[in-house]
């Protein structure tokens, strides 16, 4: 019983740092497919789920930290010992894993042990640093569009290389160079379906990636993240007529991006969003931030006066009362066949500031498109995409292409090729 109390009280104490998730998760992505990473970031978010904690509870945490493990440690001793007990290789494999991540995370926090106004200040010039980069590189972008003239709205590419938010496997941090790559491959041709020039620079420009794991790899949390993927989106939109297209990433990026379209149009934008899921939860496995719940976000922030989420074939209740909560216009995969029409025949962002358009490529059927986290059968085909796309009416202000999985992609890159087309006819629909 004490032991219990124990554990419950070290967990209460534990709870008000966020300072573990920057420091420890800062390197996880860049493991590849890393279940154990998976299962225990599930469990250190639930733990940690509180955002800007004052860091002098950092010393506590730390101290309660050592508890929880030595609590365990000798709670279920007696089951390393007894070979009678069934559970007890499995507590003891779990307990070294524990202590493994316990270890690298006391490397980091040991090494950050230093005066927080020190740590502030560094990660601030790292992080002008990188918007500087970008600023510029669009400014010069922004300058040679204009200098050619004639353009009205053009696309440029931004790149947020940002896995750390996907509730499963991270690989979408790695999507941005392998979509660049296969948009310029030499298997196809640079004109899109329609006949653009993608070697215009008046149809697209590419103002580069965010330096998302630079500026994580400081301790930078995900709020301040989140506004320095804002703050890319709207230097982009800065150097008229240059219009965001963003490659993910994992969907939590949609958030920060839509929040800029939208603030710095001044005004709200209509949502065209296919998915496999709707990604509104409140919050998901703890995290506000989370890739399955940034609709949320985008809706409780008043950004977008309509969001037709198209492709739809995984939704919780949860993700249903979310959707009547928001007003969200459901068209979901088992009626498509019924809708398809009128799907294929939209108007949107008449009377808002324009039209936004969001697509995980995980809403395409898994046989076009199988490098995804998150496979799930019976979706879109290719040229269903093509048809809404190429048939919508409106003035695009911003899209982004999310969620390209490279870690579970086949060899030949095929989903590294339909995630370029996407962004290529994307481009098409923007430029004008
Ligand atoms: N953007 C995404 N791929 N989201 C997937 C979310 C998956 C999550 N397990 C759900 O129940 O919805």
């Amino acid at each position: 019983m004490a032991v219990y109390l124990q554990i419950l009280l070290t967990w209460v104490y534990m709870f008000p740092s966020s300072e573990y998730r920057g420091w420890h998760f800062q390197f996880m992505d860049l493991k590849p497919q890393d279940k154990h990473g998976c299962h225990s970031k599930t469990f250190l978010r639930t733990l940690f789920n509180c955002h800007g904690a004052a860091i002098g509870k950092r010393a506590l945490t730390q101290c309660s930290f050592y508890w929880l493990t030595l609590t365990f440690f000798f709670h279920f001793q007696h089951s390393f010992s007894s070979p009678l007990s069934p559970s007890a290789p499995s507590v003891f494999v779990k307990m070294s894993v524990l202590g493994r991540r316990g270890i690298h995370y006391f490397q980091k926090l040991n090494s950050a042990n230093i005066p927080t106004a020190l740590i502030e200040k560094g990660q601030n010039r790292v992080i002008e640093a990188s918007l500087t980069l970008i600023r510029e590189r669009a400014k010069l972008k922004g300058e040679l569009v204009r200098a050619l003239g004639g353009a009205v709205a053009s696309a440029s590419l931004l790149g947020v290389p940002l896995g750390h938010n996907s509730s499963f496997l991270q690989g979408p941090a790695f999507a941005p160079p392998r979509i660049r790559e296969a948009i310029w491959c030499g298997s196809t041709n640079p004109t899109t379906e329609e006949g653009k020039e993608l070697t215009d620079p008046r149809v697209l420009t590419d103002v580069g990636d965010v330096p998302v794991q630079e500026i994580r790899d400081c301790g930078v949390d995900d709020e301040r993240l989140m506004k320095v993927v804002s703050e890319s989106v709207k230097l982009v939109m800065e150097e008229d007529p240059l219009r965001p297209l963003v490659l993910g990433g994992d969907h939590s990026i949609s958030y920060p991006v839509v929040r800029a379209v939208s603030e710095k149009l001044g005004g709200q934008v209509d949502i065209l969003h296919l998915d496999a899921h709707p990604d509104n939860y409140d919050a998901y496995e703890g995290n506000y931030f989370s890739h399955a719940s940034s609709f949320a976000r985008i809706m409780e922030g008043g950004y977008a006066r309509r969001l037709l989420q198209v492709g739809i074939r995984s939704i919780s209740q949860e993700g249903r009362d979310q959707c009547k909560r928001f007003g969200v216009e459901l068209y979901e995969m088992r009626t498509f066949s019924r809708d398809r029409e009128y799907l294929e025949n939209l108007k949107l962002g008449e009377g808002v500031k324009g039209v936004y358009i969001s697509i995980d490529v995980d809403s395409l059927d898994p046989a076009f498109a199988p490098g995804v986290s998150h496979i799930e059968p019976g979706g879109l085909s290719f040229r269903d995409i093509m048809n809404i796309i190429h048939n919508l009416k409106g003035d695009i202000v911003g899209a982004d292409v999310v969620e390209f999985n490279p870690q579970r992609d086949t060899v030949d890159g095929m989903t590294a090729m339909v995630a370029a087309k996407l962004v290529r006819e994307l481009t098409a629909k923007i430029a004008k």
